[in-house]
């Protein structure tokens, strides 16, 4: 077993609950209400801040330029298709700028917030890796139970939401980051702790993150 699978096993309670969590349900039928979706995309884009300057630091970190195009190319997805859809879904649900831009943060978007920023803070290839390695593979993973596009819901809000994380690019990027992730799993028993620790923190925050826009309204 990697080093990846290792640590998704050891935090499996967490991970599950938010992969098989009844916000993800209800984004996967359609019944999702609005105003928890609205809560959702508001935090969450307070959290894609912090996200993007991580697969920046991700691209500095990166040990050959193979690796720091990986990086390089989903910045760009990210500033075309994932900001429009959060820029379209604040259109269509009313969501001012100012609230969007500046909104009060929730616990768990402030937790995960500092982790990435502790993260940033470490420069370190391992540490960086097991936050982006979190955050796209538990959304790969819900995103799956999705099936096929023929069973998605009709509303763009809720289906391309679950497009962004369940298309064969994705995929391929999610399988990708895990490689890549084992590929430098720390030698030294205290860094690998310290990493190990931070990828548990962040998939319980993953959970916190769904808890908090259902338990809003
Ligand atoms: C909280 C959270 N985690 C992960 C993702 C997927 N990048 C996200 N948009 N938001």
């Amino acid at each position: 077993m990697g080093f990846a699978e290792e640590l998704r096993s050891s935090c499996a309670a967490d991970w599950d609950a938010a992969v098989g969590h009844e916000f993800v349900d209800g984004l996967l039928d359609g019944s999702l209400p609005d105003p928890v979706l609205r809560h959702y995309l508001v935090q969450d884009y307070q959290f894609c801040d912090a996200f993007v300057a991580l697969l920046g630091q991700a691209v500095a970190s990166a040990p050959s330029l193979a690796s720091r195009l990986v990086f390089s190319k989903v910045l760009g997805a990210f500033a075309a298709d994932e900001n429009s859809y959060f820029q379209d879904c604040f259109e269509e649900l009313a969501v001012a700028e100012a609230e969007w831009n500046s909104p009060e943060l929730t616990a768990a978007t402030r937790d995960f917030d500092a982790l990435m920023r502790r993260a940033l803070d470490t420069r370190s290839y391992p540490d960086v890796l097991a936050v982006l390695l979190v955050a796209e593979w538990l959304y790969g993973d819900w995103a799956a139970r999705a099936g096929e596009p023929g069973s998605w819901p009709a509303a763009p809000k809720h289906a391309e939401w679950i497009r962004l994380h369940n298309n064969p690019e994705y995929n391929g990027w999610v399988t990708w980051l895990r490689e890549e992730f084992d590929a430098v799993e720390p030698a030294d028993p205290a860094v690998r702790a310290r990493v190990a620790a931070t990828f548990t923190e962040a998939v319980r925050l993953e959970r916190a993150f769904f808890d908090s826009a259902v338990a809003a309204h």
